[in-house]
């Protein structure tokens, strides 16, 4: 039985792996580990690694797949059950594609949230897409937008740049085709969450080049580390909406009970079981709503 230690480890995410399979494959590895106000917890999610792996292989398939009104996504997706997966990651680790990855993170908003709250306030715009006066925190925007950001240092946030900075950057056609298929794969994934009671307020993907030149889907895809959902019942705009995944960690920390002060800098305190087991649940919870299947899957 191979394990783990047989390939040689390429890089490490705040809370993914990824490792050298051979010349044309990678084995993208998801922990358990969880961040919250940009600190990777001490404390892990059991099953966040196999929920949110299990999430992205359904968005994989679907989007694969042809839709009435979008072409299928070419995507980097090899195999979710093979050999070559050792047994101590099995069923958090895809094998995939090995691609020329493009150094631009792909984001795709339909509501105002995080960064994009905050470059609107300032500019009235996000990355230098004019939107309308009078939005407010979680407002739903007249129609999603494209806002990609460059990838920053691990810890530091990425920086929001405009279409123009993208196409100086990969050239305008490849910068075209980035924001097409983002937005594309966004309609797909916002229908399909809201047809199962979920808002996708945003969600950043990022592709690569095959060996052949096509522009191809990598990373995860539309799982809630990649993305914002929240519960369509009781969305209000005019304040930050509670995160379908996170919010009993994100209560907890900035409640008194934690001793945490998140302005500190200081690491935040371990979770205690019963906020670790809540979040587990709503992790468990998002998979079975969006996809209409059990957890655990059937081996
Ligand atoms: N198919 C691909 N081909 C080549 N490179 C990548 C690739 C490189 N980096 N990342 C982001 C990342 C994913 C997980 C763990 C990390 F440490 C980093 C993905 C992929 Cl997905």
């Amino acid at each position: 039985m191979v394990s783990l230690s047989s390939y040689r480890h390429l890089a490490s995410g705040k809370v993914r792996d990824l490792y050298e399979v051979d010349d044309e494959t990678l084995l993208l590895v998801a922990s358990d580990r969880i961040s919250a106000f940009d600190h990777v917890l001490s404390t892990p999610i059991p099953d966040k690694g196999r929920v949110l792996t299990a999430m992205s292989v359904f968005w994989f398939e679907l989007l694969g797949g042809a839709d009435v009104a979008s072409p299928p996504v070419a995507h980097h997706l090899v195999a979710a059950r093979d050999e070559r997966i050792p047994e101590e990651v099995r069923g958090r680790a895809l094998l995939v594609r090995r691609l020329e990855m493009i150094p631009v993170e792909c984001v795709a908003r339909g509501y105002l949230a995080g960064s994009g709250t905050t470059d609107y306030r300032r500019d009235g715009a996000v990355c230098g897409v004019p939107l309308p006066d009078g939005l407010t925190e979680a407002s739903m925007l007249p129609s999603p937008i494209f806002t990609p950001a460059t990838k920053a240092a691990q810890g530091e946030h990425d920086e929001n740049v405009s279409f123009e900075v993208v196409a100086e950057t990969v050239g305008r056609e490849l910068a075209g085709a980035l924001r097409d298929q983002t937005l594309a794969i966004y309609a797909r994934g916002s229908a399909y969450a809201a047809s199962r009671g979920l808002i996708l307020a945003d969600t950043k993907l990022e592709f690569g080049l095959s060996p052949e030149g096509a522009l191809v889907l990598g990373d995860e895809v539309l799982t809630p580390d990649s993305s914002r959902f929240w519960p369509a019942e009781g969305y209000a705009p005019g304040s930050v909406q509670p995160s379908f995944d996170k919010q009993y960690v994100r209560e907890w920390l900035t409640s008194p009970a934690s001793g945490w002060d998140r302005h500190s800098g200081e690491a935040p305190p371990p979770l205690p079981d019963d906020v670790i087991m809540a979040t587990r649940e709503r992790y468990i919870e998002a998979y079975t709503r969006l996809t209409g299947r059990e957890w655990p899957p059937a081996v």
